[in-house]
């Protein structure tokens, strides 16, 4: 079946990872019957250069009309004088609300062949294999009131929001509890239930849904100060971690690192009808233009799209095996290389594309 992809690479290192999973994608299409085609569009600091807006109307009228999104980065040292509503990040932030994309999966698994390259024991690490679903249209990111406003005595003060519906934490909960139940069948919600009454209500729907629906799934709750020191103490006690917006943000960030480099990190956004893959990271604007930023993490982005959008598990599993042989032939990109020998970007995507060929 012919699928269309709207291909978003967005700015800094955003094109080079991109052209890397397209080499892939290229590669399924010549050997292995994928009928997939794409087009190009701006988001973020290239939206706003091309025009004047980080979420251009093309480009909101292109992810509509195509079954998947792959997106690059956003972002960059050169979009930050602007004001917050034309900054590159808003652009993304604008696309994820627009596709209803509220389930975020961030997975972190550790490939015994990257042990050396985390500063982790490796006994700490190994098998560790960890999903992080972060909640992704809601909370503070999103929260009214927001803003920067002077006090009657004349100082300023910036605030922002956080509030979570019933609906909103129930659905993204279902989410996790789902996920568990195809894994290791444990969930740990992620709150500051101590502080915040937000995370206080997100505890108690969490804990009403897995009593009405999800009682055979092991719940557990964690404060989120704990959560990021247990992430680096023993990781191996997660399984699926489901949390707020900006906790998801912050504690994915940290898991890439069991994993050895947050260029291993792919990422699905999924919502009722649309979906977006893209790497965890950001633009990384002190690598950018220099073909040395590891692809992987947006090379399995674009497995998680076979697998949850064009419906062909069957490559993903491909894909995800031929990056697996490239780290096993002990092709390191520099993040990864532990101070050892190194290929560049494209060079890992060429080694991914010519252990993909060997499998067809
Ligand atoms: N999803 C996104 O598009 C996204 C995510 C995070 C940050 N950002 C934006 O990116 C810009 C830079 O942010 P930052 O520096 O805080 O975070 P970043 O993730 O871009 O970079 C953090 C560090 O990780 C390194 N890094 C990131 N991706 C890498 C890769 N694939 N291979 C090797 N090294 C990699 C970078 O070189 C940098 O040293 C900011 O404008 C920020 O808002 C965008
Ligand atoms: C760039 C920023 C808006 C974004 C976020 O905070 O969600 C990024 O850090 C991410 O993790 O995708
Ligand atoms: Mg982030």
């Amino acid at each position: 079946m012919a699928v269309k992809i709207a291909v978003l690479p967005g700015d800094g290192i955003g094109k080079e990872i991109v052209d890397e999973a397209l080499k892939v994608l290229e590669v399924l299409n010549r050997n292995f019957g994928l009928d997939a085609t794409w087009e190009e569009a701006a988001i973020g600091g290239a939206g706003y250069d091309e025009a004047g807006d980080p979420y251009p109307e093309a480009t909101q009228r292109l992810v509509k009309a195509c079954d998947a999104v792959l997106l690059g980065a956003v972002g960059g040292p050169k979009w930050e004088p602007l004001a917050k509503p034309l900054r590159p990040e808003a652009g993304l932030l604008r696309i994820r609300e627009d596709l209803g994309l509220f389930a975020n999966y961030r997975p972190a698994k550790v490939h015994d062949q990257l042990l050396n390259a985390s500063t982790l024991k490796p006994e700490v690490i190994s098998g560790v294999d960890i999903l992080v679903v972060r909640e992704l249209v809601s909370g503070i990111y999103f929260g009214q009131p927001r803003g920067i406003e002077e006090l009657p005595n004349g100082e300023k003060r910036g605030f922002n929001t956080l509030a979570y519906k019933t609906s909103e934490i129930e659905r993204i909960a279902r989410k996790a509890f789902e996920a568990a139940r195809l894994r290791s069948n444990r969930v740990c919600s992620i709150d500051k239930a101590n502080v915040l009454e937000a995370t206080e209500y997100w505890r108690e729907v969490v804990t009403a849904l897995h009593a009405a629906e999800y009682s055979d799934v092991e719940l557990s709750h964690m404060y989120v100060d704990n959560a990021a020191m247990q992430l680096i103490r023993n990781p191996k006690q997660f399984d699926v971690i489901v949390t707020t917006n900006m906790f998801g943000d912050i504690l994915s960030d940290e898991a890439s690192m069991l994993t050895g480099s947050i260029g291993m990190l792919p990422s699905a956004s999924i919502g009722e009808e649309f979906a977006m893959y893209e790497p965890i990271h950001g633009s990384a604007p002190d690598i950018a233009g220099q073909d040395k930023a590891n692809p992987l993490a947006t090379i399995l982005s674009a497995a998680m799209m076979l697998r949850f959008s064009l419906n062909r598990p069957d490559l993903a599993d491909k894909v995800e095996q031929a990056v697996e042989n490239t780290l096993n032939n002990g092709v390191r990109t520099v993040d990864l290389a532990d101070g050892g020998a190194s290929v560049s970007c494209s060079g890992m995507g060429d080694a991914v594309c010519k252990e993909l060929e060997a499998l067809a």
